[in-house]
């Protein structure tokens, strides 16, 4: 088992970072009745931890047993059935799914299934009505229709079920479902807090960890914890003793983005953008976020850029990034910014040195 996931605090006691939050979760649940809680904040903060740590506070040891189906559902969109495939992770109290996973028809999701999933009322254990659970993953992705609709659903059903919402950014969810939620904002873990959180880990594996290596990876971690203990490891299989000197790699996917950055430098043709395109395309097979592909692809190019190109390639960066929310296949968009990014690139070579 990866680190990220062995050591990862399964109750609200136990959190290494973010003990505040924890503990009014814990007082939340003491006071009997949850309501409808959004949690947002960057990747790798512990969103998910702290979910998972307070499904196991109100619901105890058995919402750990969770069962992981793939389910076709048939659902009803005007005049015609339709299939939607989602994948859900369900205990006898919560289901958690990602209706963004539908892509478009996202709201069929929401007005079918989530309702379907938030009719049906449970008894708790001590024999009363009790509420289930939904855990929606990617609210932030969901298309505007779909979250009217989830609004909706959050009102009716607030009697028999409760949900918990987690994004990213709360920008991206709209005011509606905000105001309906008690939000939780998960600050990305200060550079200290990650030591603390590898020090740990260091201590259960029994390793000497030098303070000045832990802040090595802390720094570069970007204040990703999930990121930071993945490097950790990562380090600890090349080298071991650690040294206060010694190299952090960089994540494969960063440095293939890297190349793929590079390769554009080096030739804009339609030929290198076929093979970009396949080396683009590897990134998703391999389930990198096309956002974060197109993030770091931008971050490249703009550090080999001359500075009266950079503010236009970032024009056409978020010009890209916002018709891939809006489309389906993100790899249109990445190969669309490359294209772009090539046209512009070449004019401007050939008009300083002709
Ligand atoms: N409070 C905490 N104390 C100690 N370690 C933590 C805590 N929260 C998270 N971690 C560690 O950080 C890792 C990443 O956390 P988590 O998956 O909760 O982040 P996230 O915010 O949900 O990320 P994403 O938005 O990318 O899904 C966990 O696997 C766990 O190892």
């Amino acid at each position: 088992m990866l680190w990220v996931d062995k050591y990862r605090p399964k109750t609200l006691d136990k959190v290494i970072v973010h003990q505040d939050v924890a503990q009014n979760l814990q007082k939340l649940v003491s006071e009997g009745d949850c309501p409808h809680l959004l949690f947002y904040g960057p990747s790798g903060s512990g969103k998910k931890t702290l979910i998972m740590a307070l499904l196991r506070q109100i619901f105890g040891p058995s919402a750990d047993k969770v069962k992981v189906e793939n389910k076709i559902w048939k659902v009803d969109a005007g005049k015609r059935t339709i299939d939607v495939e989602l994948t859900t992770l369900s205990s006898t109290h919560h289901v958690e799914l990602n209706p963004s996973d539908a892509g478009f028809q996202d709201r069929y999701v929401v007005q079918e299934i989530i309702k379907e999933m938030a009719k049906n009322r449970p008894i708790d254990t001590k024999g009363k009505k009790g509420f289930k659970v939904l855990v929606l993953n990617e609210v932030d992705k969901l298309s505007r229709e779909a979250q009217h609709s989830l609004r909706r659903t959050m009102e009716k059903y607030s009697a028999s079920c409760r949900l918990i919402l987690c994004s990213n950014s709360s920008s991206k969810v709209t005011e509606a479902v905000r105001s309906r939620c008690l939000n939780v904002r998960i600050n990305a873990p200060m550079e200290e807090e990650i030591v603390n959180v590898l020090e740990f880990i260091a201590k259960k594996e029994g390793l000497q960890l030098p303070q000045g290596f832990a802040a090595c990876i802390a720094e570069k971690s970007n204040r990703n914890l999930r990121r930071a203990v993945l490097t950790f490891e990562t380090c600890r299989v090349q080298q071991y003793p650690f040294t206060n000197n010694q190299a952090i790699p960089p994540m494969d996917w960063e440095q293939y983005v890297s190349e793929i950055a590079s390769d554009i430098m080096k030739e804009q043709s339609p030929k290198r953008l076929f093979e970009v395109r396949g080396k683009l395309y590897e990134l998703l097979t391999n389930c990198i976020p096309p956002e974060i592909i197109l993030k770091r692809l931008l971050f490249e190019l703009l550090k080999k850029l001359d500075s009266e190109l950079k503010h236009e390639v970032s024009h056409w960066a978020a010009h890209y990034e916002h018709r891939m929310r809006l489309g389906q296949k993100a790899i249109f968009h990445l190969e669309a910014f490359v294209a772009k990014f090539m046209s512009i690139y070449k004019s401007f070579l050939i008009s300083t040195f002709g």
